[in-house]
């Protein structure tokens, strides 16, 4: 059984390339080379962030990452006026002189899009579909035009020259329903988008084995695993997903829980960690009872 330590803790956070990941990151950092913005768009867990934080590290300039979100607006982007700053110099210098300045000024802040755009970082937007159309239409003008519109402040001109070196890759899940924005198509087509499929289980089960330090048999028994429970997901859904093997990976190593479909330890890891989303997908009058029985099911078929 491996043993998690520090340096397996660094490994954790590593992002692992096998031949067709190579492929993609190299195609993508050729298209945000000539200045095209990149949209990964797939399901939960198939590793969207992941590869977007490993492509902006490669360009080697400051990342800026953020979060969609409904309440997201042009203040946050741009920035706004967030109080008044006052200066008191007082002049005392000479006994019988006593001189006071005062002066008061409005204090302006920088939103984190206006700071990406000034100085040439990667801004990596995730889940942007959570924002507003509205918030969001802020891009067409950096994307078509290169120029960032300052909405709100009182520069003599009324907008910001993009750095060339900005560069911005959006990430979203087509799957989600709640709480997200239909996109407009005027920004859809200024993006490249890529599809980030579910990895195969043989991908998965290298990810775990370097990201645990899991020999194969271990990492191929909870990829099985994984891989047999989604076959009863309904539609499209692909829960449970990789951040679940790596979950039951990490837990089964730090507490030294056998790595083996009978082991009845491992068994209810499996339940406890897989129930909730499996539940979720399943066409049942009883769910939660029935992902029960399918985990269990499912843990004792793994090797056959
Ligand atoms: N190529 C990879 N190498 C190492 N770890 C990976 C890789 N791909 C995915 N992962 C791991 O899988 C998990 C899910 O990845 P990530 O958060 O990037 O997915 P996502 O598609 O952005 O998910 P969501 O849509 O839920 O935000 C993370 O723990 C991540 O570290």
């Amino acid at each position: 059984m491996a043993e998690l330590n520090e340096s397996s803790n660094k490994r954790l956070n590593s992002f692992i390339y096998d031949q067709q990941t190579k492929n993609l990151h190299s195609r993508l950092l050729r298209y945000m080379k000539a200045g095209y913005p990149i949209h990964l768009t797939g399901p939960t867990g198939t590793g969207k962030t992941s590869l977007a934080l490993s492509l902006a590290k490669k360009r080697r300039r400051p990342v800026m990452l953020m979060h969609g979100n409904h309440e997201l607006d042009n203040q946050d982007l741009i920035g706004g006026f967030t109080g008044y700053k006052s200066e008191k110099v007082i002049d005392h210098f000479v006994r019988s002189v006593y001189k006071k300045d005062e002066s008061v000024s409005e204090e302006w802040k920088d939103g984190r899009l206006l700071e990406a755009v000034k100085h040439g970082y990667t801004l990596i937007y995730d889940e942007f579909t959570r924002s507003k159309a509205t918030t969001n239409n802020i891009f067409l003008s950096i994307l078509e035009e290169g120029v960032l519109p300052l909405y709100g402040s009182k520069e003599t001109e009324p907008f910001y020259r993009v750095h060339p070196e900005f560069s911005v890759i959006f990430t979203s899940n087509p799957e989600e329903y709640a709480g997200v924005y239909k996109t407009q198509d005027a920004l859809l087509d200024r993006l490249i988008t890529i599809f980030v499929e579910n990895k195969t289980t043989k991908q998965e089960a290298s990810i775990l084995s370097h990201k645990l330090g899991l020999n194969d048999r271990d990492a191929n028994t909870i990829t099985e695993l994984i891989s047999r429970l989604r076959k009863h997901s309904s539609g499209e859904h692909s829960a449970p997903t990789l951040r679940s093997s790596l979950m039951i990976g990490k837990i089964a190593i730090e507490e030294d829980i056998e790595i083996d479909g009978e082991d009845r330890e491992f068994q209810q890891l499996c339940i406890d960690l897989l129930r909730a989303p499996m539940s979720r997908l399943l066409e049942s009058d009883h769910p939660i009872t029935t992902a029960k029985e399918l985990i269990i099911q499912e843990c004792k078929n793994i090797g056959n």
